[in-house]
């Protein structure tokens, strides 16, 4: 039997944003993921997310983001990428944890990473909608030599981004395959703010924003978003695809919200595979 008297006291997890991804974590969360609870959550509109809030069986507190430090140890952000910052700093000041997925945010805001070194805060990316971000990580120990990123999405995946409107192109008028973008993940961020986290992600587990390129297609006969990645290194060459199937956000592909659920489950856990 478990000796209940070692086991320290449950994490509390709060979430900013219940879009595809925040709804599904906050669900596991609910139904149960070892030594951890959901506290606290932060969204734009409360009235349009209470009646579903309250039939969890454990209903967290609905909080303005600056409230939420007080009450959560891990904060989640599942929100637009202007808020990372609002976010994420009250919770590395105070020594706690901040999950960012609008990971392309941390760019502009990369003293948010002193913040946390100088308190003894963490920042994690998780692999959200990407793939092997382990291996990469893996690989940069020794020495990367090339990071390649090829990107295709429906068109509806890409639609309102930036890069599309200043540069006017005219998406829905695609027929065939385009290619919309070729350049350095940091440039893809700037363009692609909603819809290319996952290659700063890459950057960030690997050789940074500015020696990580990416090609972006745009594709009509296209119904998931497909990264192809490809890595040159001193240990091994790898490459590696993944065809996300979207969401309810057809931007945000499903397996986001359960790459945050695994990194929640690997807190407590006994056995963790995986780095
Ligand atoms: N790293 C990765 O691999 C991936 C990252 N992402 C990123 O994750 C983020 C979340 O995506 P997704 O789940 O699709 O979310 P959505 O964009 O669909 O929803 C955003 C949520 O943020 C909330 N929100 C907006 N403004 C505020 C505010 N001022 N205070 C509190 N909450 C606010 C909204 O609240 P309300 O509902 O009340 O309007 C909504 O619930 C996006 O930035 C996206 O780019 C997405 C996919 C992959
Ligand atoms: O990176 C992102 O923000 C989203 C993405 O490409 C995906 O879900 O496949």
């Amino acid at each position: 039997m478990a000796d209940l008297s070692k086991r320290s006291p449950a994490l509390r997890v709060a979430i900013v944003g219940l879009g595809p991804i925040g709804i599904k974590v906050a669900e596991a969360l609910d139904r149960g993921i070892d030594g951890l609870v959901l506290s606290a959550v932060s969204v734009q509109h409360p009235d349009k997310h209470r009646d579903w809030l309250a039939k969890l069986s454990r209903p967290p507190a609905i909080l303005p983001i600056d409230g939420l430090a007080e009450v959560a140890d891990i904060v989640i952000e599942c929100a637009p990428s202007k808020l990372v910052r609002s976010i994420v700093a009250p919770f590395v000041k105070s020594g706690k944890t901040a999950v960012v997925l609008s990971a392309g945010a941390l760019l502009e805001n990369d003293d948010l990473i002193d913040l946390a070194r100088q308190n003894g805060g963490q920042i994690v990316v998780p692999t959200g909608a990407l793939i092997g971000l382990d291996a990469v990580t893996a690989a940069a120990v020794g020495e990367i030599t090339s990071v390649r990123m090829v990107t295709r999405k429906p068109v509806r995946g890409l639609a309102g981004a930036p890069y599309i409107v200043e540069n006017n192109i005219d998406i829905e008028k695609i027929t065939e395959p385009l290619r919309i973008f070729e350049g350095t993940a940091r440039e893809a961020a700037k363009g692609f703010p909603a819809n290319l986290n996952v290659a700063v992600a890459l950057s960030l587990a690997g050789i940074g924003p500015d020696r990580t390129r990416l090609e972006i297609w745009a594709d009509p006969a296209l119904t998931r978003n497909m990264h192809r990645v490809e890595v040159e290194s001193d240990s091994a060459r790898f490459s590696m695809s993944i065809e996300n199937i979207p969401s309810e956000n057809p931007k945000t592909g499903r397996i986001t919200a359960l790459s945050v659920i695994a990194w929640l489950r690997k807190q407590r856990a006994a056995l963790r595979v995986g780095t």
